[in-house]
């Protein structure tokens, strides 16, 4: 059985508890009494949403790159590469796709206790890849691809492991949000970091408004989301979003990532493990804002402003 058909199964073995409705907005959420939960099923009763294995269908016929694990069961930690380096590890839909796998299998991985995310060569991600962008302008194609996102980040975002994004070269738009999937992100001097939605016309889908909220508070994150202004790596320290930097800019980058998060994976497996599960309770009611993100997002995807941006070569520098 291929993986797509692995996943799609399993999302669709989660979304007959609410017809038509992202399934994670309800994974976590049988214990959140009314009024968080009863806010989203009135929100999703007024919408139409996609399904995320309607999502992966229809987003897996936009290829290009991978994203590849690696699994190292001595020290439990994992290492999550993002492949597409000519186009500086842009994600295409079957790069979207390969990441929900990889979250799906870290989820199993039960000796686990850390995991890095970075890019290939010398970028960390570029977004969206822009083909993809262009091949769903249109309201189901942005809630699509907000669908799976927001589905696997949040996922990422709470896996009982410690996560770190290692930020070398650039990290833009959806690459952005993607940093903040993870319990730290760790800069080069080369690394920069922009939420240029607002230059694209759109706004963050990915969960990535959400979580930016979370880390550096909600006067730095308005200014981030509505100026689209691209960070340096002193810059994203000093606002607290990015959390330490590594010398290295070359391969010996990771291995310094891994030892930063050595530090924070010393403990034995199960000790490490429940104090990830503590800060993720502890940060339970992010899903109802998750929810308002994907309106907000699927309100101005493909409209004017959009359209409009993504007739320009838009380049972030
Ligand atoms: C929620 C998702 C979100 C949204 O839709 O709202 C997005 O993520 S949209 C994507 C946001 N990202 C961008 O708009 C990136 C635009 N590109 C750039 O700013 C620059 O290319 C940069 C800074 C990444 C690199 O600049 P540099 O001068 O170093 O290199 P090149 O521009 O020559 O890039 C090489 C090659 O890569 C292609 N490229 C870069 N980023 C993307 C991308 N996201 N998708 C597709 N292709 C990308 C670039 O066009 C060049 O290709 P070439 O054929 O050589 O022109």
């Amino acid at each position: 059985m291929s993986d797509l058909v692995r996943l799609q199964q399993r999302f669709s073995a989660w979304s007959p508890r609410i017809p038509q409705s992202p399934w994670y907005l309800f994974k976590g959420m049988e214990s959140v009494k009314s009024p968080c939960r009863q806010f989203l099923l009135q929100g999703l009763a007024r919408r139409h949403c996609s399904t995320a294995s309607e999502a992966v269908g229809r987003l897996s016929s936009y290829t290009g790159g991978s994203v590849n694990l690696e699994l190292d069961s001595s020290s439990g930690i994992a290492t999550i590469t993002l492949d597409n380096p000519e186009k500086h590890n842009a994600m295409s839909g079957t790069m979207m796709v390969d990441l929900a796998n990889i979250v799906h299998e870290l989820e199993q991985w039960k000796d686990g206790k850390g995991v890095v995310l970075r890019g290939n060569n010398d970028a960390f991600c570029s977004g969206a890849d822009l083909q993809l962008v262009k091949g769903i302008m249109n309201k189901d194609g942005g809630r699509d691809m907000c669908t799976l996102m927001q589905d696997t980040l949040s996922r990422l975002y709470t896996l009982p492991l410690v996560s770190v994004a290692l930020v070398d070269g650039v990290a833009l738009g959806g690459g952005a949000e993607m940093t903040t999937s993870c319990d730290y992100r760790l800069v080069t001097k080369d690394a920069t970091i922009g939420f240029v939605q607002v230059k694209m016309g759109v706004m963050t889908g990915w969960g990535g408004g959400t979580r930016l909220v979370q880390l550096t508070g909600r006067t730095a994150a308005l200014d981030l989301l509505t100026t689209g202004k691209v960070l340096s790596w002193r810059e994203a320290l000093s606002i607290g979003l990015a959390n330490g930097m590594v010398q290295a800019t070359d391969s010996s980058a990771l291995d310094q990532a891994m030892e930063w998060l050595d530090h924070r994976t010393f403990g034995e497996t199960a000790v490490v493990r429940a104090a990830k599960k503590i800060v993720v309770a502890a940060s339970r009611d992010i899903y109802a804002s998750l929810a308002v993100e994907k309106d907000a997002f699927c309100d101005v995807w493909s409209g004017p402003a959009h359209v409009n941006a993504m007739q320009k070569k838009p380049k972030h520098k």
